[in-house]
């Protein structure tokens, strides 16, 4: 679609910096990012130079992969917390305004900690209490946090509470606005397809929705998925929030987020 003929788009749209650009320094991603007119996702902080990122002009939509802990065990949840505790000054201070959570951590040979076929209904009661715990902090803090679904097929085999199903069972038993869904319809799609009716059941829990296509990972409109009905069909639902590329560009780049935008420009 031209420049002439684009129309405005109906939700923000926002792209992982992890996964573009790679061969430049994280704040140049960030920049090209901003210059092409999206928001960032950026990973692990800790592996980032914060007052950089703060100054590099982007907008942060989300942050991932440092709360680590499981929604399950005492351990495991009082790990959750502390991380979470630890990254809410950064995130305040690059303006990100969703932390994102996974139903389990990985033990020190990185395997889950928790097997899912072995989540028993104790678990269930203990996630929940954990995640009220975490709705807490996000209340008192002003920060969402977003729990996220996973796919065990293929990127996270044997994760507790992976399914879309799950997180929207835990989000929706807790309802409080600081704990929101990530809806990741990549992992989602692998998990458990019926894509425009699991968003439907989401959507008053979502906090942020993310994409990529199957197989691969890659952007939308390379493989299985119809993005564009699924834009469609959530501009209906009267979803305009974040919809984030978190997807390996399958040639270039940027052809990877024109890609991204047009599946996503009504
Ligand atoms: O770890 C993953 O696969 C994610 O989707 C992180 O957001």
């Amino acid at each position: 679609m031209t420049e002439e003929h684009a129309r405005p788009e109906a939700f923000t749209l926002a792209v992982c910096a992890e996964m573009v650009f790679r061969s430049l320094p994280v704040t140049d991603r960030l920049k090209r990012i901003t210059e092409l007119g999206f928001v960032a996702e950026i990973w692990d902080w800790t592996k980032h130079d914060i007052p950089a990122l703060a100054r590099s002009g982007a907008t942060f939509s989300s942050m991932t992969g440092y709360v680590t802990g499981t929604l399950a065990d005492d351990d495991g949840a009082n790990e959750l917390i502390r991380t979470a505790r630890l990254s809410i000054p950064v995130a305040k201070e690059i303006g990100c305004p969703r932390l994102n959570l996974h139903g389990t951590g990985l033990d020190g040979q990185g395997l889950p900690v928790v097997r899912s076929d072995g989540v028993t209904g104790a678990m269930w009661l203990k996630a929940r209490d954990t995640l009220n715990r975490i709705a807490d902090l996000g209340e008192e803090e002003g920060v969402t946090f977003v729990l996220e679904n996973l796919n065990e097929a293929v990127d996270h085999p044997k994760t507790p509470f992976a399914k879309a199903a799950d997180t929207i069972a835990l989000v929706s038993a807790i309802d409080r606005p600081s704990l929101k869904l990530n809806l990741d319809l990549y992992h989602a799609q692998i998990g458990e397809g019926n894509l425009i009716e699991l968003c439907r059941q989401a959507l008053p829990f979502i906090g942020e929705i993310q994409v990529a296509d199957v197989p691969g990972r890659k952007e939308p409109g390379t493989g299985e998925i119809n993005y564009p009905a699924i834009a469609r069909a959530l501009n209906v639902m009267g979803y305009s929030g974040v919809i984030g590329l978190e997807a390996w560009p399958s040639e270039d780049d940027e052809l990877a987020l024109s890609r991204f935008r047009q599946a996503f420009t009504l």
